[in-house]
């Protein structure tokens, strides 16, 4: 086991982030910044319902973290057209079209027809037009090559991460130059960093965080909210 002077506390504490223990400050402190971060932008009543019909269905939602980071992403590159994989019960969805532009379209994925039901219905009671939304039941792997290419300002993943390397290939056809991919869950429920990790959703994960980072197709940067977004900007 690992024995040293924590970086952030200084204190000398059995184990590390490295062995996956932390010291009370610290876990004291990443509270604290993820509640901030949480609060910051408070969530309506109709994303706070969203969440909990996803709860019920046994899903997890953006946090509102990162729903505003959506929102703030798809306002400041004026977004139009927008593909999300992963549809949910739509907290991801809402928030992305609170960015849109007000003719914007929301083109959303999902395999289960039951959670865009739900996401349907929030989508009507935040008073969106049903033209604002694009609803499509199927497998990303199969819908993603009927959409056109080099059309669409931003993609956002948040689906299964074993999937994600084919969905990033497919937002490299659909992005037009400047267009704006994101990944979402990219802490991979906090296993990304933990070197022990090594289950095959944390493994695509990294590779495709590498592949993104290192390829020149793209211009990279990791937002890290407390769920994590992975960001790109198609060259
Ligand atoms: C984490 S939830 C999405 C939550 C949503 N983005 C939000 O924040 O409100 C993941 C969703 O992806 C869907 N899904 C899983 N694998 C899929 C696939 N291969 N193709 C399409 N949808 C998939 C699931 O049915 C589930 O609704």
């Amino acid at each position: 086991m690992h024995v040293g002077a924590h970086p952030i506390c200084h204190e000398r504490s059995l184990g590390s982030a490295r062995d996956g223990r932390r010291c009370a400050i610290t876990a004291r402190f990443e509270a604290h910044v993820r509640d901030f971060a949480n609060g910051y932008v408070a969530e309506d009543p109709l994303l706070t319902a969203a969440r909990e019909y996803a709860d019920e269905l046994g899903l997890a939602s953006v946090s509102p973290a990162a729903g505003a980071a959506l929102r703030l992403l798809a306002a400041a590159g004026a977004a139009r057209a927008v593909v999300e994989i992963g549809t949910g019960t739509g907290v991801s969805g809402l928030w992305l079209l609170r960015g849109m532009r007000p003719d914007g379209v929301l083109t959303t994925i999902d395999v289960e027809a039951e959670h865009q039901r739900v996401a349907r219905r929030v989508f009507a009671a935040a008073g969106l037009a049903q033209s604002r939304t694009r609803i499509i039941t199927g497998r990303a792997r199969d819908v993603l090559p009927r959409l056109a290419d080099g059309v669409y300002d931003l993609v956002f993943v948040h689906h299964d991460r074993l999937e994600y390397a084919a969905a990033t290939v497919a937002a490299g056809r659909l992005l037009r130059p400047g267009g704006l991919l994101v990944l979402g869950d990219a802490w991979g429920n906090g296993r990304l960093t933990d070197p022990t990790a090594r289950d095959p959703g944390t493994v695509a994960l990294r590779d495709v965080l590498k592949s993104l980072r290192d390829e020149d197709g793209w211009l990279p940067a990791f937002l890290p909210t407390p769920d994590g977004l992975a960001c790109a900007v198609r060259r």
